[in-house]
């Protein structure tokens, strides 16, 4: 049975992929985009995989495209949307629950949640109390290189899981999806614990994104760029399992961090390596994921008294980045009065 009635929030670089496999599974799509509209309206998609093969065009013709979710709402001419797949960035202020609310049919449309960080469905829960909400766990190195365009590599598998809410019918619509993507190209799997493997996720995202957004370096230039660079990258990983066993997830091991870093990112040595997903925000001057991915867990270290020093470094640095690349004049520095001025007016 096919997801009839499907709306992409955001088709960038993981929401076309999943567009690719919701096109290839026959659902009936509408991507809401923002920069890449007009590439989205008249040229269509274009990516590059090396999962799914290279040339692939995915024309206009193949799915409707709005701008906002009210919009959806209007032309979808009553008919609820089943899903709703969130592919945006989780930033803070931006309360994407409340963006998609128009399109959100009150106990029916399931949410899908397709992003990295912890501690990022609350505000769905809440906003949505009788609907389904699955959040995802993505392992998908892809890149949207310009507007319309994505470079994705070798991987896809996305962790579906429960979010509580009153709905009955989570499960339900988390095997729906899946029997109907994974014969289309995805590989979705369904775990109940979910929140355990957005920890394991963590071991991914919490050194490497904001390693190599501070350097400048993919990941495997950032290995080898120095003898200390591993074990900067161990350290950093040794406090994601501490965190992790201090919230009780047990199976987030020392052992699990090597298996990742041997097993995920070593053979990439070699390769050109990928860019994680907060260095193409920082090469493109755009917001990061600075708060999912470290904001939130060393918060939840402080509260539970785990001494987390790399993670709070991290932190800070790629906070004050984030800060410098949005409210810094081109050419210069953030100056202290341009921090001041901008964080009383936002
Ligand atoms: N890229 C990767 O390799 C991976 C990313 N992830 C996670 O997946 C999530 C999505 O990341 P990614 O695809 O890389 O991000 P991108 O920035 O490439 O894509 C997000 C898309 O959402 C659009 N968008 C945001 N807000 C709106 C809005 N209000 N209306 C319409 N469109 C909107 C953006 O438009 P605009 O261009 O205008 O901002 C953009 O096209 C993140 O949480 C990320 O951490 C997880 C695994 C791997
Ligand atoms: C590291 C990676 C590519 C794993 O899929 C990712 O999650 C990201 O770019 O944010």
């Amino acid at each position: 049975m096919a997801p009839s009635k499907v709306l992409l929030f955001g088709s960038g670089a993981v929401g076309t992929i999943y567009l690719h496999v919701l096109v290839q599974a026959n659902s009936n799509v509408t991507a809401v985009c923002r920069s890449n509209y007009d590439a989205a309206k008249t040229e269509g998609f274009h990516i590059d995989s090396g999962l799914y093969g290279k040339g692939i065009h995915i024309p206009p013709s193949k799915y409707q495209v709005v701008k906002t979710p009210t919009e959806a709402a209007e032309i979808s001419k009553n008919e609820p949307f089943d899903y709703i797949l969130v592919c945006s960035k989780v930033l803070p202020d931006l309360e994407t629950s409340k963006t998609i609310a128009p399109a959100v049919t009150e106990g029916h449309t399931t949410i899908v949640l397709i992003q990295n960080g912890i501690d990022i469905e609350q505000e769905y829960a809440s906003r949505f109390p009788t609907n389904p909400l699955l959040t995802c766990v993505a392992y998908i190195p892809t890149t949207q290189t310009s507007p319309g365009y994505i470079t994705h590599g070798d991987v896809n598998i996305l962790e579906v899981g429960p979010f509580p809410t009153k709905s009955t019918r989570t499960k339900e619509a988390a095997e729906t999806l899946i029997s109907t993507l994974n014969p289309a190209g995805g590989n979705l799997k369904y775990v109940e614990k979910i929140q355990e493997k957005r920890r394991f996720k963590l071991l991914l995202n919490a050194p490497w994104n904001p390693i190599c957004a501070l350097t400048l370096c993919r990941d495997v230039a950032f290995l080898g760029s120095s003898d200390f660079a591993e074990d900067v990258i161990k350290g950093v990983l040794s406090e994601v399992v501490k965190l992790s066993q201090a919230q009780g997830f047990e199976s987030v091991t020392d052992e699990a961090a090597e298996k990742m870093l041997e097993g995920m990112v070593k053979p990439r040595i070699g390769t050109i390596g990928i860019e994680p997903s907060m260095l193409v925000d920082v090469l493109w001057n755009r917001r990061m994921e600075v708060e999912v991915i470290l904001g939130n867990p060393v918060k939840i270290a402080k509260r539970l008294g785990v001494d987390v020093p790399r993670m709070e470094m991290l932190y800070a640095l790629t906070k004050a980045l984030d800060d410098a690349n949005r409210w810094r004049q081109p050419g210069q520095a953030l100056t202290g009065t341009a921090l001041k001025d901008e964080k009383s007016s936002s």
